[in-house]
């Protein structure tokens, strides 16, 4: 009879040689999975065109998980303006000048006039929702979007929202104030900042306010479109690269896609049915919705109209505030460009600097004070939020230099690289940098900066034809430039003469150091805090404390 003990380890060998067995197996598929897959990812690679060649399966992945736009202003020092990464096996194209970007983007314009089509945002937290005018594909409804949006967002029509801007930055000004209590309270303004570009946004598109930033719908809506902004992202969504991550039972990644998808299409709904029920008691105010309701002529149907609320929403808010979120901290920690700002906004309104000027500005000043149009500019610049825009896709084979990049690639404008093109006599490197005396006459091209990496508003002044980056270019560059303009604009000139910024504790506004989440497609700074103390607080108070939650009056277009 054989003992117990000889009887376990008989098993025991069985399950071993078994488990050998299987694991040479499983061992021998990857080794060829891996082969099969490095022979596609190199047919894969556009000829011609240099590039870090990556590794096998992830390709470019790893190394540009976070900060992509700073890997690939380095690498465009050994492979040139233009050149290919591969994200798992799938070829793009980055340019990283401001000479290359003009020459696909403008070039090129129809040409680059798509976007590519990702698994977890399109298929996972979109799918039958619909996509904003940003992120879909070019066809015929694109088209026809894109001009109801032209329309919405055109001179005249931000004419008109002149009420908007007043009430929602008055607003701002008020919170700043109150939640601030006078300057002895540290706060983070990026929630009322958020509030105001999302009530303005809600307001344009659904004649809806946002009123406070406490509201549950406010963090509702944050909450959401913050996790959508990281399924765009254009790096961290491995399973976007490499499908078969996609089979993973525990994906918890699509999970969460498909858990914001029903949340977004929640509070949609609930602004389209309160919209609808006050067309129906004819008590709605004038907003992009209602006219296109009302008036079929547009002839968008029912996930057109979606679209143009999606893109609303999320083109509207986190860009702004984002931009005045960074602009706050940096400036609180620059007395300097604070007082040069006063100053200026007291010649502009023609008192003199010791007596206060007027703390709400007009609203209908369209960017007249030079200087504060110019800090504007230069905060997007500074802070180019979107680093990589927003990628394209061509519908058609592009000749770029020789090279034939063909058509279905996607490309990257990397507007952070264009924003901060150094001259390269200029050039000394990043760890070594020491900003150059400012003086005009040596920046040798328009587009070409002598001091990139310092914030100064006085380029705007001396170079005011240089291009910007930050809102991309060609045809499917940012449809509300310019009313992004004009808010933040007003968002600065309204709490710049308003209060003295002051840091409270660490503020990390630097966008090298201070982003939230680097991997993220639109930059945030870390939470900080600082102290809005009131220039002329009794002025103030009067100023802010007339009925400014009130609904707006005047019409949109
Ligand atoms: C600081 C503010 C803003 C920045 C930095 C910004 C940036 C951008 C960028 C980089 C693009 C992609 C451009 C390209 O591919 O060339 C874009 C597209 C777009 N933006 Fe903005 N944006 C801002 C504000 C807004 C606002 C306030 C709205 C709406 C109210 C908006 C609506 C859109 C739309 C609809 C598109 C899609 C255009 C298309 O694909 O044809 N943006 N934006």
């Amino acid at each position: 009879m054989p003992s117990e003990s000889s009887f376990l380890g008989q098993w025991f060998g069985i399950f071993a040689y078994l488990g050998r067995h299987v694991l040479l197996h499983v061992l021998a598929l990857l080794v060829v999975y891996i082969f099969a897959n490095e022979i596609v990812r190199s047919r894969r690679r556009i000829p011609g065109l240099k590039g870090p060649k990556g590794w096998p399966i992830i390709g470019n992945l790893r190394e540009v998980r976070v900060d992509a736009a700073l890997k690939y202003r380095d690498w465009s020092e050994t492979y040139g303006d233009v050149f290919q990464v591969q994200m798992g096996n799938i070829p793009v194209v980055v340019a990283n000048s401001p000479a290359a970007v003009k020459a696909l983007w403008i070039t090129n314009s129809q040409a680059l006039s798509s976007r590519p089509q990702t698994y977890t945002f399109h298929k996972v937290a979109s799918g039958t929702s619909g996509f904003t005018i940003g992120t879909s594909p070019y066809d015929e409804s694109l088209k026809r979007r894109k001009k109801g949006a032209a329309i919405a967002l055109n001179r005249p029509a931000i004419q008109s929202y002149i009420p908007y801007l007043d009430l929602e930055t008055k607003n701002f000004v008020q919170d700043l104030f109150a939640y601030g209590k006078g300057g002895t309270a540290a706060i983070d303004p990026l929630p009322m900042v958020q509030r105001l570009a999302m009530s303005l946004a809600c307001t344009i598109n659904w004649g809806t306010r946002v009123r406070s930033h406490e509201d549950d719908l406010f963090k509702e809506i944050v909450e959401v479109e913050e996790h959508m902004n990281r399924f765009r992202s254009t790096q961290s969504n491995l399973q976007d690269y490499i499908p078969i991550l996609r089979l993973n039972p525990f994906n918890t990644q699509s999970a969460k896609a498909r858990e914001m998808k029903a949340r977004r299409a929640r509070f949609m709904k609930r602004f389209d049915e309160e919209l609808r029920d006050k067309i129906a008691r004819g008590t709605n105010s004038p907003c992009i919705q209602a006219s296109v309701i009302t008036f079929k002529e547009d002839r968008l149907n029912e996930t057109e109209l979606n679209s143009i609320s999606l893109s609303m929403i999320s083109g509207g808010f986190e860009t702004v505030s984002n931009t005045i979120g960074f602009s706050l901290g940096f400036l609180a920690q620059r007395p300097d460009i604070q007082q040069r700002a006063f100053e200026e906004i007291c010649k502009f309104q023609a008192v003199s600097s010791w007596n206060s000027p007027d703390p709400l500005c007009d609203a209908g000043d369209d960017q007249r004070c030079t200087y504060v149009a110019a800090l504007a500019k230069e905060a997007l610049r500074y802070f180019t939020i979107i680093p990589l825009v927003l990628p394209r896709e061509s519908i058609r084979d592009i000749n770029y230099e020789g090279v034939v990049i063909p058509k279905g690639t996607t490309f990257y404008m990397n507007a952070w690289a264009c924003n901060y093109r150094e001259h390269p006599i200029y050039h000394i490197s990043a760890a070594h940098f020491s900003p150059v005396v400012a003086n005009p006459s040596r920046s040798v091209d328009r587009d070409i900066w002598y001091d990139p990496e310092v914030f100064r508003p006085e380029r705007w002044i001396e170079q005011p034809d240089a291009t910007l980056y930050t809102f991309g270019l060609g045809y499917r560059m940012c449809s509300a430039h310019m009313l992004a303009q004009r808010q933040l604009y007003l968002i600065l000139m309204r709490t710049l003469s308003s209060f003295r910024l002051e840091p409270h504790g660490v503020v990390d506004c630097d966008p090298r150091t201070g982003k939230r989440d680097p991997s993220d497609l639109i930059m945030s700074a870390r939470p900080y805090k600082i102290l809005c103390i009131p220039r002329d607080g009794p002025r103030l108070a009067r100023a802010v404390s007339d009925e400014y939650k009130q609904e707006p009056t005047t019409t949109t277009a």
